[in-house]
């Protein structure tokens, strides 16, 4: 059920939206002509994060599991594709306008988190209620029903007060746009709403060139767009985004083995991350889409609650009878082991880059009181740390800054490496720390006369000499992507 957010939870995401933006990380898109809403840009460490996750899931995928292949479909497809897979007919959510605010709102939510005001006072049943109503209407599709729902719970609107709504409309959440000029007989496309269907189009060109046998699976990284009715909480919800899907397909009959599997093996992705275990939790749809026999999310305790990061899907062969039906050309694979052909069925795995992104930065987000001190610091795994490690010179003179500059020089082209020279090292520490920078090296006299540098841990603090001939190794051994596979 959905959970809103108590004051101090709401404290919690305003500081990490502020320290995204003021450390380089996230930023309101077209923020100099006041943002475009649910729109958002990444920054320097901001990118660099998301890279390294993306390129870890990548990995993780066509390089350590077995059999699973990458394709880049494009953004723009044939538009028959969203008639087949379903999305121009019911990819929709309901949504409501109050009357005298004239703001915008999705009715379902409204009552969900009407709902979820009688949990929070411990009137569990009556939320139960509410939410059983509403899954009931929206199921059979009575919008008026919904409506009547929100009169009759007299839920108003909190900018205005009041119950003065109108009708809850179907609204379809595809962009479109139209592909070549008038003159030309323009036609309307959809940006794609997810990445998947690109996967199912191509499942026969993939499956033959690159010699895939069943079960095996396709990988994709890809822009998707959604015209989200009610787009809040930063990164977690946006109208552009990035999805990470990837479609494994396995003989009739196997699917749910493979679901489990899939499940298993995504939860243990997210830890081996280290994503705090009590804060990840998994959840069984009891409402499953037309096309799944069997659906969970892999959900994170945000500060405005638990909320799905991944889907883990059983879409049985719906998608690829679809595309058969419609383009009249065969989907099916010839399983030699069995000796026929058939329509394999798909296990989905998808997960949003820029909802990972926000699930990492909560995670890693710290702050520590002492009683003398008091320190915020990102704790990523140093395998995505968007900065593996700060060279630092303890003054600007005495030749120290061409010792550390030969320093940099040795590391920069594997790794991404900052060279800072201003301000106290205490400053410069700080500094790192607020971007997440696992290691500090401080270079100082001694290192001039055996060369040796102190490496500062981001974590604990504690220092250490080591010699400059161990640093590459040190930095390679704690940032490599092996040390994530490894706890596969
Ligand atoms: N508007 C969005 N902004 C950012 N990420 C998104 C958005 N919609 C979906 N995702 C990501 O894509 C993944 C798979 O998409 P899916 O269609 O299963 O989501 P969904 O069930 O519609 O999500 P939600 O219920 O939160 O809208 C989600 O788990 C999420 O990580």
């Amino acid at each position: 059920m959905a959970k809103t957010a108590t004051p101090a939870e709401n404290a919690q995401l305003k500081d990490i939206i502020s320290h995204a933006k003021e450390y380089g990380f996230v930023y309101p898109s077209s923020e100099i002509y006041d943002g475009l809403q649910a729109v958002y840009d990444y920054g320097a460490y901001g990118v660099e994060l998301k890279n390294n996750l993306k390129r870890l899931w990548w990995e993780t995928m066509t390089r350590v599991q077995d059999n699973i292949v990458g394709i880049d479909a494009a953004i723009f497809m044939h538009p028959t594709t969203w008639k087949a897979s379903g999305h121009v007919d019911s990819f929709n959510d309901p949504m409501i306008d109050n009357k005298d605010s004239k703001k915008r709102y999705r009715a379902d939510v409204l009552v969900e988190e009407h709902a979820a005001v009688f949990e929070r006072a411990g009137d569990i049943e009556r939320a139960n209620e509410l939410t059983g109503a509403l899954a009931r209407l929206l199921e059979a599709e009575d919008l008026a029903g919904v409506r009547d729902l929100i009169i009759n719970e007299d839920i108003k609107c909190p900018i205005s007060g009041t119950s003065n709504w109108t009708d809850v409309r179907q609204f379809n959440l595809m962009f479109s746009t139209q592909v070549g000029s008038v003159a030309e007989d323009a036609s309307t496309i959809f940006l794609r709403p997810e990445t998947a269907q690109g996967i199912f189009v191509n499942f026969l060109n993939v499956q033959k060139t690159a010699r895939m046998k069943v079960p095996f699976g396709i990988a994709q990284i890809g822009k998707a767009f959604r015209n989200e009715i009610v787009a809040r909480q930063f990164i977690f919800r946006m109208r552009e985004f990035e999805q990470m899907e990837m479609q494994f397909f396995v003989r009739p009959g196997t699917e749910l083995e493979w679901y489990q599997k899939w499940a298993e093996t995504r939860m243990k992705w997210h830890l081996a991350l280290g994503t705090t275990a009590e804060k990840l939790r998994k959840h069984d749809h009891e409402k499953l889409a037309h096309y799944a026999n069997a659906a969970m999310d892999i959900e994170y305790d945000f500060p405005f609650g638990f909320k799905e990061v991944e889907g883990i899907h059983s879409r049985t062969d719906f998608d690829l009878k679809s595309h058969q039906e419609f383009s009249k050309k065969k989907q099916q694979y010839f399983d030699p082991e069995v000796n026929k052909n058939y329509i394999p069925y798909v296990i989905e795995t998808s997960i949003g880059a820029d909802r990972l992104f926000l699930m990492t930065l909560c995670n890693a987000y710290t702050e520590e009181k002492t009683e003398e001190k008091s320190r915020t610091y990102l704790k990523f795994h140093p395998a995505i740390a968007p900065v593996k490690a700060a060279i630092l010179p303890i003054t600007k003179k005495d030749g120290l800054p061409d010792k550390a500059k030969e320093i940099v020089d040795l590391l920069k082209y594997d790794f991404n490496i900052i060279y800072e020279e201003a301000a106290s090292i205490g400053k410069r520490y700080a500094r790192q720390d607020l971007i997440g920078t696992p290691f500090c090296i401080a270079v100082d006299h001694q290192t001039l006369e055996d060369n040796t540098v102190t490496i500062r841990h981001r974590d604990t603090t504690e220092q250490e000499r080591v010699p400059i001939s161990e640093l590459h190794g040190r930095i390679a051994e704690a940032t490599s992507f092996r040390r994530v596979f490894e706890k596969l």
